[in-house]
């Protein structure tokens, strides 16, 4: 309901001059997001936001357009949506995201996808999965509440980004409570072949996306360049591949002959981590696309022998 204090403000003139500012500050998508900021103060769905601009409505009280105006500021500096929201859709997921936690992207969701088809397909309803690098805990808990029959290990290395790890386990145990005993979070270092090392061996797949940034290319857009952690982004080496070849060394240990790893990567990345699986004691391994084409994962097969070759 408009505030009878004000003069009622027309949903479009609104939402006009917010983008105008968030396009002045260099935000790609600056009618989108400030219809979404808009949604976020009064309470609305994105699509009653669209309604209401196709019938030329007024909309919102003065508290919730001073929040608007507040959020909007928030964004034209260029601080990510996603942690003036709160929330971040991902799956059938909305995780709680904010500083100290990697925002979950899309082309995860093609990684995730991957492995839930490879469970699928080889009947797997009861499987034991592990996320290296788990943040927000994406992965891991998209596995969780899509397969209840499944039980997941997820490491993160961050004490603070942890706390939203098991944030987010909170949340989704309410709507899936099975996954309060079948879900496990060890903060501990994912590339250390101490970590879990009680289940090697055992593991039918490892779906990981972690850090691979190349120190050579810091990402220009400030929401992420100053925003998402640094431990979340950089590879550990020029090329980023450090930390992502660490991560196929620990997954050929955790898996059992046949299980898979399925892990995202850079787009320069491919060729290099599809030869190191190969010498690392994993079979058939390819680069795996995202929806756009691009090379995006590494999806490699545990061979019966020389676990853990390199
Ligand atoms: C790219 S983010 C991915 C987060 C989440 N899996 C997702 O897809 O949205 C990488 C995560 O790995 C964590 N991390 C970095 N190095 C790690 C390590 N050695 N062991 C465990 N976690 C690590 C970071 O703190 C961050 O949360």
């Amino acid at each position: 309901m408009p505030d009878q204090r004000r003069p009622p403000v027309l949903i479009t003139d609104i939402i006009s001059q917010a983008s105008s500012q968030l396009r002045e500050a260099g935000i790609d998508t600056p009618e989108h997001d400030a219809k979404l900021l808009l949604a976020e103060a009064t309470g609305a769905e994105l699509r009653d936001v669209d309604r209401a601009m196709m019938m030329g409505e007024c909309v919102g009280t003065s508290e919730q357009l001073a929040d608007f105006r507040a959020m909007l500021d928030r964004r034209a500096k260029r601080e990510p949506l996603q942690y003036i929201v709160g929330h971040a859709p991902f799956r059938y997921l909305d995780l709680k995201v904010g500083p100290g936690v990697f925002i979950p992207r899309p082309e995860t969701e093609t990684v995730v996808q991957a492995g839930m088809d490879w469970l699928t397909a080889n009947g797997l309803d009861h499987p034991r999965v592990v996320d290296l690098c788990a943040g927000s805990g994406a992965i891991g808990l998209s596995v969780a509440t899509e397969l209840p029959g499944s039980r997941v290990w997820a490491v993160e290395l961050s004490r603070d980004t942890a706390q939203w790890t098991r944030r987010n386990l909170m949340e989704a145990s309410r709507s899936h409570p099975s996954i309060a005993s079948n879900y496990q979070l060890e903060i501990a270092d994912a590339t250390a072949l101490t970590t879990l090392a009680h289940l090697d061996g055992a593991i039918d797949i490892v779906i990981s996306n972690p850090p691979y940034v190349p120190l050579t290319q810091v990402p220009q857009q400030p929401e992420v360049r100053d925003h998402d952690p640094e431990l979340a982004l950089y590879g550990g080496s020029a090329d980023g591949t450090l930390i992502p070849e660490r991560i196929i060394t620990r997954a050929r240990r955790l898996l059992r002959p046949g299980g898979v790893l399925i892990m995202e990567h850079d787009v320069s990345q491919g060729d290099r981590l599809v030869s190191f699986a190969a010498h690392a004691g994993f079979t058939g391994a390819y680069t795996g696309k995202d929806w756009t084409g691009r090379d995006r994962y590494l999806f490699a097969v545990a061979s019966a022998d020389a676990r853990g070759a390199v």
